[in-house]
């Protein structure tokens, strides 16, 4: 750990050279003079004073530990605490890491933190002499000794700091506004970090699959309408190697379990097939159900466009699509007149089933899954059973089509008793045209891949995959940075960001609209002036009506440019044009979910980057990903950051006045801090905006709770540090209440060894995934969730018991006498 770093920027609030900010400033001066107490600390060198409500002095801060609070909870009285002593103020060079630092999950021993705090007034007392212009081993104070043993060990590798000498406090009114300037702290982002480890990622030979083949689609021997359709409409000409395996499979009518990479085009691999098996029919088709694709809500409506477009010759085939955001009364009434090819979310035809008379499976001729892995995952069993049941009471003959580009376990299950016979397509690198050189005869396997190869997944070749590993507290600026540079600084730029919970999506897409936008020519509170025409957020989650999903994904996806914030909820099967960045801001909980969201770009054989953005503790995830084939190349933080160079918003005061000199690592980053406390800024403007900011990191923890048993020694709450995680949410200290919760919650765990534990976060998960995938099934949904409290954990079985078929069908029951197994 370096021990002697100290940094101007950590002060660099002051030197924010924004006409927001300054109006900000007069804002607040038009309010009585802040009280001595509300202003800390020291800057001898010239910087503006900065207002501040963490009063307490540093010392006592840190002592306190876990009593500490953020002091807007304070009552106005407990408030005005005596005024900080300079000296303590200045020990670390950083108020930050005194509020942040201490908080941890692990307790400290009081004693000793009351120890450091004498020491520390021991050596800067308050006196009228300013303290030696360096210190040494400044960083080796309270923080670094607080910070989990995980963390302990890494720190950031920064520059040497400069150092603020405290200034004796003033007393004189005269003098105020002249000793505030110089009495000014702000928090520190350089400091007391984790150390950045070495990525020493294993460079593994990641699974690839050639997305074209030469053959068209006019050799398949399709209906001249349907081929001209394709070429015309679709402006396809040759197929992908999915298609060429797949269509001609179906056509025979074998059931198929497909799997190829993302982007890749599986959709059009099973709805050719369909609508040229139903064009095909003799008499022309009446009003009963032919087909039926079973999707995730968010797809259903992609899917029902590319089926109406194939569907232009054949007007006589009749689509549909049931799924949330629709009234019943109407979708019944489709389903009276009449619809052929039934596009629908699990639960809404489960909901169908049990209440439309009007629907009928007699003369189903095909079932497809799509994302069928991800079905499962969300917990969706039971309405797949239902619904097979309900099928296989009713028809005699169909085929059955199982797709994802991550066929899991939970898939080969689910195959094992909805498919009949089926091939196995899996479209893998050069390997697999070795055995099978004409890459047209698709394998017969059963059960389907095992062990390395369901372990492995296809990553589309021209994706270039990227890791940085950034310590907590610069996570925000780190996440700004980036989009400023890719998508203010260059053309044309179409950015997804994934977030673990819609929570973290809301909060971010307000902040960054907020601060890094300015739509009208004067910014508001905090905003950047020079905030570009080009950045434009918009953002997408489970919590969304239906309805504005739908616009969001057509908006995003007619754009030519901008930044979509979302949740998984946009990690599956969208087909987003063009877009160039994905970044993981909080890393997927399994490698199927880091795949399908890198996925959403370099589609179809198109160019495309990803970023993945984890904390220093969580670098081993480099290692489980290359577990899984998947290569990631590191980009430095600091190469993320120095794009702040670009944007003379971010400028400090100490280099307003130079036009050109050389930019060197201090001053990216001052314009770091300069960027964090705008966002600290407008966090604190109000109360309800610290109690959202709070609201958005209790999301991230709980989210962070839900990380997979296998994944725990990488993704663990206990190895978070609260405090500097609070700052990657605008907050300058960490909520209090958050910390004892944790503790106690730690507790209780340690009291409970049972195997109830695991279950629990695995359900809690499955929830969340649920809701994300609402369909407007919430009476359903409810009880679900109302099951699951009444039931044993540990006690829910795989719900996949499907019903014989009266007359065989192509569904096979669990073996009885066999238990079930639980999915995941
Ligand atoms: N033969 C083709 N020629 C050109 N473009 C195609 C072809 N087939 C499909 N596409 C296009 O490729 C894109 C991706 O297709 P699709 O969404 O079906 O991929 P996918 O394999 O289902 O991906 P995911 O696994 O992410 O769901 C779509 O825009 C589709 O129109």
């Amino acid at each position: 750990m370096r021990q002697s770093e100290s940094f101007t920027s950590v002060n660099s609030r002051a030197e924010c050279n924004l006409p927001s900010l300054e109006g900000h400033r007069v804002a607040s001066s038009s309010r009585p003079a802040p009280p001595p107490w509300a202003l800390i600390g020291v800057g001898s060198n010239g910087l503006e004073p900065f207002r501040t409500r963490r009063g307490s002095c540093a010392g006592s801060s840190r002592a306190s530990h876990v009593g500490s609070r953020f002091s807007s909870d304070l009552p106005a009285d407990a408030r005005r605490l005596p005024a900080p002593r300079p000296a303590m103020a200045a020990a670390d060079g950083s108020l930050l890491d005194v509020a942040a630092a201490p908080r941890t999950f692990s307790r400290r021993p009081r004693a000793q933190a009351g120890q450091q705090a004498k020491a520390t007034k021991r050596k800067y007392p308050a006196s009228s002499e300013a303290p030696p212009a360096k210190r040494k081993n400044e960083t080796s104070l309270l923080p670094a000794k607080k910070t989990s043993a995980k963390e302990t060990q890494r720190t950031f590798k920064g520059n040497t700091q400069k150092t603020f000498s405290p200034k004796k406090y003033s007393v004189s009114t005269n003098d105020r506004n002249q000793e505030e300037k110089r009495c000014i702290k702000t928090s520190s982002l350089f400091k007391n970090n984790p150390e950045i480890p070495e990525l020493h990622r294993p460079v593994v030979k990641q699974v690839q699959e050639k997305v074209f083949t030469s053959a068209a689609f006019h050799e398949l021997g399709l209906h001249p309408h349907l081929i001209s359709t394709i070429n015309t409409v679709l402006k396809m000409s040759s197929m992908t190697r999915v298609q060429k395996q797949t269509i001609p499979a179906l056509l025979e009518g074998r059931d198929a379990l497909v799997r190829s990479q993302t982007g890749s085009g599986k959709t059009l691999a099973y709805c050719i097939p369909v609508v040229q098996s139903l064009q095909a029919m003799q008499s022309k088709i009446q009003v009963s159900v032919k087909c039926v694709f079973l999707l995730l809500p968010i797809l259903a409506l992609q899917s029902f466009d590319t089926v109406q477009k194939l569907l232009k010759p054949f007007t006589w085939i009749v689509p549909g699509v049931l799924m949330g955001g629709e009234k019943r009364k109407s979708e019944k009434a489709r389903l009276r007149k009449g619809i052929n090819i039934l596009i629908s979310t699990p639960g809404r035809l489960v909901d169908h089933i049990k209440s439309t008379k009007n629907i009928h499976f007699s003369r189903i001729r095909w079932l497809v899954f799509d994302e069928a892995d991800r079905i499962l995952d969300l917990g969706f069993e039971k309405d797949i059973t239902i619904i097979l049941n309900a099928i296989n009471a009713e028809c005699q003959e169909r085929q059955n089509v199982l797709l994802s580009a991550t066929l899991t376990e939970g898939v080969t299950r689910l195959a094992d008793i909805s498919l009949h016979s089926p091939v196995t397509i899996s479209v893998l690198d050069e390997s697999h045209d070795q055995f099978n050189p004409k890459g047209e005869v698709a394998q017969e396997v059963s059960p389907p891949q095992t062990g390395d190869e369901l372990n492995s997944f296809a990553i589309p070749e021209r994706l270039d995959q990227h890791v940085t590993l950034v310590p907590s507290k610069l996570r925000l600026v780190s996440l700004a940075a980036f989009i400023l540079q890719k998508c203010k600084f260059e053309k044309d730029q179409k950015m997804i960001v994934f977030f673990s919970s819609c929570e973290l999506v809301e909060f971010h897409y307000h902040l960054f609209l907020q601060t890094l936008l300015s739509s009208s020519g004067t910014p508001a509170l905090g905003q950047l002036p020079s905030a570009s025409t080009r950045l434009k957020f918009l953002r997408l989650h489970g919590n969304m009506e239906q309805e504005e999903r739908t616009a969001v994904f057509q908006e995003f996806s007619h754009s030519k440019r901008g930044v979509l914030l979302c949740t998984d909820v946009a990690a599956r099967g969208l087909d987003l044009p063009q877009v160039t960045w994905i970044v993981q801001y909080n890393a997927p909980s399994s490698p199927a979910e880091y795949i399908h969201r890198i996925g959403r770009t370099a589609r179809i054989g198109c160019h495309g980057s990803s970023l993945l953005i984890l904390a220093p503790s969580e670098a081993e995830y480099v290692n489980s990903l290359a577990s899984h084939k998947i290569n990631v190349s590191e980009i430095k933080m600091e190469d993320i950051l120095s794009v702040l160079i670009r944007d003379d918003c971010f400028k400090g005061r100490r280099w307003r006045n130079q036009k050109s000199h050389a930019v060197g690592p201090q001053e990216i980053r001052e314009r770091a801090t300069v960027l964090q406390t705008i966002f600290e800024d407008y966090v604190h403007s109000n109360e309800k905006r610290v109690s959202w900011a709070k609201k958005a990191l209790q999301s991230f923890i709980r989210a962070y709770a839900t990380y997979p048993r296998e994944l725990k020694h990488i993704f663990h709450v206990r190895s978070l540090h609260l405090g500097h995680v609070a700052k990657s949410f605008g907050l300058r200290d960490a909520p209090q209440n958050l910390t004892v919760s944790a503790i106690k919650k730690r507790k209780a765990n340690l009291k409970r060894p049972d195997l109830h534990k695991k279950t629990r976060s695995k359900h809690h998960l499955a929830e969340i995934l649920r809701s994300e995938y609402s369909s407007g099934m919430e009476a359903s949904v409810a009880k679900v969730k109302k099951q699951n409290k009444h039931e044993e954990p540990g006690s829910r079985p795989l719900q996949l018991s499907v019903q014989p078929a009266p007359c065989l069908g192509h569904g096979k029951k669990l073996r009885n006498g066999k238990k079930p197994k639980k999915a995941y």
